[in-house]
């Protein structure tokens, strides 16, 4: 049967971290229909960004016509950019993050990434991430902001820190080893959070690159749940800037979080990673 968007429930036409999961789940929808379609490689990448990309703006232009979006796949003019900027409700949406997983069917660990960030004109910063939803949608799972999800008590003696598959940063190695922590590699920024999330793993630390698109919607529910999030340098992840580029994280369960900071101040670990 070919994919048609379904119309969302009540709720999300006034509660937002109910349209995040909904346009999470509707794009997961698609991005297996996609799947099914005999694409392989980079063809297969290519035909799971865009057709994500198209559905969330589409049903972005539907549902909150008013507010501004940010996604990885669109390119950004300078006049969007500026409605971007003064806008006091952006959506930053990743439509498809962990492209590279996405193609070796079947593994499952990719992900849609809606994020809802909303001016605070009283606030330290401009604006502060205030709903999200992270879909695991090969695994038959959204992790949202609405009903955060409940972190587990830790179950691991050794801490688990979750690494991408393809360019573990060499830093995180290092920590490892001081801390005797296990490095679990896995694809896409917002399973990795998801893995702190769901006590798979203790801490996802990245440096050396990535932008705003990657970590919204992950640290939206990471916070929501009461996991620590920050920069390498423990400041705060500050979202719609000028320049999209958000090349470090932490996201950690709060008693990591002392050790990781003290290690990146004690080893000039920088974001270039
Ligand atoms: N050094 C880097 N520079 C830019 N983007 C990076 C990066 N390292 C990771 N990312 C992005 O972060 C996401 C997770 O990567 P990884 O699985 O390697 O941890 C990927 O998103 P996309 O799949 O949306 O491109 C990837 O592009
Ligand atoms: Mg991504």
């Amino acid at each position: 049967m070919t994919f048609e968007p379904g119309t969302p429930p009540d709720a999300a036409a006034t509660d937002d971290h109910v349209l995040a999961t909904w346009l999470a789940e509707e794009a997961g929808r698609k991005l297996l229909e996609v799947r099914t379609q005999g694409l392989e490689g980079r063809e297969l990448k290519d035909a799971g960004d865009a057709a994500a990309h198209e559905l969330l703006m589409q049903l972005l232009a539907v549902h909150r016509p008013d507010d501004a979006v940010l996604s990885e796949e669109g390119a950004e003019s300078v006049d969007d950019k500026a409605v971007r900027r003064s806008a006091d409700a952006v959506w930053i949406i990743d439509p498809l993050d962990g492209t590279r997983e996405f193609s070796e069917p079947p593994r499952d660990d990719w992900a849609v990434h809606v994020a809802l960030w909303e001016r605070t004109p009283d606030g330290e910063h401009d604006g502060e991430l205030t709903a999200g939803a992270v879909a695991q949608p090969a695994l038959g799972e959204t992790f949202n902001t609405g009903q955060p999800p409940v972190v587990p008590e830790g179950t691991a003696g050794r801490p688990r820190i979750a690494v991408s598959r393809s360019r573990p940063p060499a830093f995180v190695q290092k920590l490892a080893e001081e801390i005797d922590a296990e490095l679990v590699p896995m694809g896409s920024a917002g399973v990795k959070v998801m893995s702190v999330v769901r006590d798979l793993t203790d801490a996802y630390v990245h440096a050396g690159g990535q932008y705003e698109w990657d970590s919204a919607a992950p640290v939206a529910v990471a916070q929501a749940a009461g996991l620590f999030t920050s920069r390498i340098d423990g400041s705060p992840l500050i979202y719609n800037q000028d320049d999209v580029y958000l090349p470090d994280l932490i996201v950690c369960r709060p008693e990591l979080a002392d050790t990781i900071l003290e290690f990146v101040q004690r080893n000039g670990v920088t974001s270039a990673g």
